[in-house]
């Protein structure tokens, strides 16, 4: 069997466009330009490469892009502070704190700190419950990715069984929320779950999320099946050169058995900054009272 490649450059690309036209028509209808502040506090390397991208995005968009950067050893207080005058600017719409933050920051308490309005990443406990009650909420992005990835396979996830390996709040768990509203069978696997391998192998929708390199294997993968591979795991390079980015399927092996399949990279990781874009659209169109945007 052949196995199809989900490409994320061309689905988040398409996305974008998607984004854009909307914040085309809401300047156009309504004079408001959705605004996104990212507040990055620290250097950590990746974290500067996904802050950069969002920025680009951000403007390619056609919305206002601010950015905030704050030194590692802030006190809590003074990003508490940042967060407080972001929730209270008509300029901003979404706000997004990039994590892992420093050590030293308490990052449950300055997620709590987001208007629920204005919280772009969904981490916001409001949002979260909010999910899991089946209302409106503002969603995590990747989880968000994943779905859009999952239905470019399947129109319907109805009744499908799927696995989600990892049980993150980022990932795992608002990730069983959108599953199951989409109506399909879901397992929530972790580092605990007996017989990984045998769950797995159940299931015609498998979405690794766990951050451990090439940690599902194509033997554990029921054949024709859908995966989608959340990993984005930094691997020094045998030869010494730039890292390696792995997935945490062992793409190569799961190939041969799969249906389809996300690559890493050029996958779920895209879509991230491309459900981004969409959550600050929605957040915009909500706080103005505005009709459901188009994306
Ligand atoms: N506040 C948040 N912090 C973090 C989130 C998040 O959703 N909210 N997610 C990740 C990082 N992330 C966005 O912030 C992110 C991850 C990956 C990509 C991406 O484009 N990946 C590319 C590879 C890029 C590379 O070379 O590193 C791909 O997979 O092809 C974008 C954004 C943790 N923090």
């Amino acid at each position: 069997m052949t196995a199809r490649i989900i490409d994320g450059k061309i689905i988040s690309a398409e996305l974008r466009a998607r984004v854009a036209a909307e914040v085309t028509r809401i300047k156009t209808d309504h004079g408001i330009t959705p605004g996104l502040a990212v507040v990055l506090v620290g250097s950590d390397p990746a974290s500067e490469v996904y802050v950069r991208s969002k920025h680009k995005q951000t403007q390619e968009a056609g919305m206002a892009s601010f950015e905030h950067r704050l030194p590692a050893d802030v006190p809590q207080a003074e990003l508490l502070a940042l967060i407080a005058k972001l929730n209270a600017d008509p300029a901003v719409h979404g706000i997004l704190v990039q994590l892992p933050l420093p050590k030293g920051l308490d990052s449950t308490a300055v997620i709590d700190a987001i208007d629920p309005a204005k919280d772009v990443d969904g981490l916001n406990p409001t949002n979260a419950g909010r999910l899991a009650s089946g209302l409106f909420a503002l969603t995590p992005c990747t989880p968000l990715g994943c779905i859009i990835m999952a239905k470019q396979v399947h129109a319907s996830l109805e009744g499908m069984n799927a696995i989600v390996i990892g049980r993150s709040n980022l990932v795992g768990k608002p990730l069983v929320q959108l599953l199951l509203n989409e109506n399909a069978t879901v397992t929530i696997a972790h580092s605990r779950s007996r017989d990984l391998p045998a769950l797995c192998r159940q299931a015609d929708l498998v979405f690794a999320a766990v951050g451990k390199a090439e940690m599902v294997k194509g033997d554990w993968i029921k054949p024709g099946a859908t995966v989608i591979d959340v990993g984005i795991n930094r691997t020094p390079s045998p030869d010494g050169g730039k890292d390696k980015l792995l997935g945490d399927v062992a793409f190569n092996e799961a190939k041969e058995v799969v249906g389809a399949i996300t690559p890493v990279p050029g996958g779920v990781g895209l879509m991230t900054v491309a459900c981004l874009l969409v959550n600050t659209v929605r957040a915009a169109s909500a706080i103005h009272g505005l009709p459901k945007p188009a994306v």
